[in-house]
């Protein structure tokens, strides 16, 4: 795929194998890596998850977030899987994500470790949102901060919505992998999506990776869905 700088990955967000593998080879070709989360990982369970992502680079979503010697112990089940990334929740604090970070680089071997990437403030949640669980402020002030706090204690990116990549760039500079969901292709639905860009706009404001589940999974096409995507962002 030249002259892509943003890559795709496709979420295959289901409770079914068949139709996982499915999604998958619908996208392959068009998305460089599968996100497998809570909903197929609490239905069929870990040795699923390494069967339907196949041989593509697994984006695991489990979004850990308990104290720090869980959360620890959690990553060290998870070798079997060899994700290419996989994601803690930034707001369990310091040492949730040093001690994270610490089971990575036990649990896998140098060369083949994960990303560690924190999520920031859900890209479901809106300005009214946050300020209904008691955090005063902005969104952008909000995932800016956590960004800091998690590149602080050791994660390597990021999860965050396109709207907050220009702020943590200024603040944080290059280093953070930033790893973007709530992407729309023009004229698609939101859903339950609050703070959204289309791939083109994630691309332009410099995301390394964008996140896209319904717009192809239920797509009638999921093929030229994921081909449209992968277009939008190459051109
Ligand atoms: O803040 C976040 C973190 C993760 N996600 C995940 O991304 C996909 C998006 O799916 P769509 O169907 O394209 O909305 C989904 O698997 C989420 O769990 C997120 O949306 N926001």
């Amino acid at each position: 795929m030249p002259g892509r700088s943003t890559r795709l990955i496709v979420a295959l967000d289901t409770k079914d194998t068949a139709q996982a593998v499915r999604w998958r080879e619908q996208a392959a070709g068009h998305a460089d890596a599968v996100k497998l989360g809570l909903e197929f990982t609490y239905a069929r369970g870990l040795d699923a998850v390494r069967a339907a992502a196949g041989d593509s680079p697994l984006f695991l979503d489990l979004k850990l977030h308990d104290i720090p010697n869980t959360v620890a112990s959690a990553i060290g089940s998870l070798a079997a899987l060899r994700p290419a990334m996989l994601t803690i929740h930034a707001s369990g604090g310091r040492a949730m994500i040093a001690a994270a970070r610490r089971a990575v680089d036990e649990t896998f071997p140098s060369g083949s470790r994960p990303l560690l990437l924190a999520v920031t403030v859900l890209t479901s949640m809106d300005t009214q949102g946050l300020h209904e669980v008691g955090v005063p402020g902005s969104v952008e002030e909000q995932v800016v901060r956590l960004g800091r706090l998690a590149m602080e204690s050791g994660a390597d990116g990021l999860v965050c919505s396109s709207h907050e990549i220009t702020p943590l760039r200024r603040a944080l500079g290059d280093g953070p992998v930033l790893v973007v969901p709530g992407i729309r292709p023009a004229g698609s639905a939101l859903g339950d999506q609050k703070r959204v860009m289309t791939p083109a706009q994630a691309r332009a404001a410099g995301a390394d990776w964008i996140v896209v589940g319904r717009p192809i999974t239920r797509a009638p096409d999921p093929a030229a869905a994921a081909a449209a995507i992968a277009a939008e962002l190459s051109a």
